[in-house]
């Protein structure tokens, strides 16, 4: 089972256009509205395989009611903690060539007792998790270290932690010593203070992670795959995506697919492997859908423990 806490859910609104001019009036060809927030989504995933999974999350506000409406409708198990706030509305504009702009609200003002509430509701489904995930962005009111308390809390009670943010929650969680991490190449970067344009560089920026005592680094790549490094291996897995739709989420369902593998006792390179399918396939398609098993086939993925470690970054 895997749990998730999102601290800064949202509504995400997708909207599409031709193309998007700055200042202008546009009328969108179409829309579409999904639950969001990095750790709603990793739940998503996991669910639409049939994966045990719980979501953990604030709610409140007209946009709450709707983002419980949508994940019962997906079949989404959460354990809601009630917020006086609103939930936020993220808007993607997407165009027909994959460009996506988002808009990513701040989120609502938590107060001391609402973030040790969500906290709370966590740590009680920590005993039953093979992992417990803390994923996203902080909104307001939420300290700083909340995903490092996170990490710690569940490090005591000998349960396995992932994370999955920026910035400096992220950094300050890796200093407690989450067993897994999950940045993006740019948020790496950011991480470690230094531009990575090479894939070396990501090797380099993860393998000095892993001595700092994270177990495992998985480094995701957008059309590059993903890198994942630990004390013994350095695995590179890649999925070509001929006309990608929306890469909304993408990196959500790359994280649940390798959980999902870790959690299945797959080997470390088919876990990856999983994640890079699960991540490629939701690119193709709209807005941030999460894939059905359905949406995983024919996606060919290639797994190398001896990449070419010289090759440029796509950004
Ligand atoms: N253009 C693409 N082509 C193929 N796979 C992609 C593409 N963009 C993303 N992916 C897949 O989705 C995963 C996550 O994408 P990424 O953009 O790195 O994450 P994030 O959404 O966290 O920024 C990648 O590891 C890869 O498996
Ligand atoms: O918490 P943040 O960083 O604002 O991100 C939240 C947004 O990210 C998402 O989880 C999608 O993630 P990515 O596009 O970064 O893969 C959306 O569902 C949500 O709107």
């Amino acid at each position: 089972m895997i749990v998730t806490l999102t601290p800064n859910p949202s509504i995400d609104r997708a909207v599409f256009v031709d193309t998007l001019d700055r200042g202008e009036v546009h009328r969108a060809t179409g829309s579409r509205v999904d639950p969001g927030g990095k750790g709603v989504n990793v739940s998503r995933a996991l669910s639409a395989q049939q994966a045990e999974t719980t979501a953990v999350l604030p709610i409140g506000g007209p946009e709450g009611h709707l983002l419980e409406e949508l994940l019962d409708a997906a079949g989404v198990t959460r354990c809601s903690v009630p917020v006086s706030g609103s939930v936020r509305m993220n808007i993607s504009v997407l165009e027909p060539d994959g460009t996506t702009t988002k808009l990513n609200e701040p989120g609502p003002q938590l107060s001391g007792d609402e973030v040790d509430a969500l906290l709370d509701a966590t740590l009680d489904r920590a005993a039953t998790a093979d992992w417990v995930v803390g994923c996203g962005s902080l909104p307001p009111g939420a300290p700083t270290d909340l995903y490092a308390t996170l990490v710690s809390q569940v490090r005591e009670r000998g349960g396995r932690v992932a994370i999955d943010s920026s910035g400096a929650p992220l950094a300050a969680a890796v200093a407690a010593r989450p067993h897994l991490i999950k940045p993006n190449h740019e948020e790496l970067a950011e991480l470690v203070g230094r531009a990575l344009p090479t894939l070396q560089d990501v090797r380099d920026a993860a393998r000095d992670l892993v001595a700092s005592g994270i177990e495992v680094v998985a480094v995701s790549l957008g059309s590059d795959g993903a890198l994942l490094v630990t004390a013994h291996e350095a695995l590179h897995a890649r999925a070509t995506i001929v006309a990608p739709l929306s890469t909304v989420g993408a990196g959500d369902c790359m994280l649940a697919g390798l959980l999902h593998g870790l959690s299945s006792g797959l080997p470390t390179g088919d876990a990856l492997a999983t994640g890079v399918l699960w991540g490629a396939a939701a690119v193709t398609l709209p807005g941030s859908r999460v894939p059905s098993a359905e949406d995983l086939h024919g996606i060919p993925v290639q797994l190398s423990a001896d990449p070419d470690l010289s090759i440029t970054l796509a950004h």
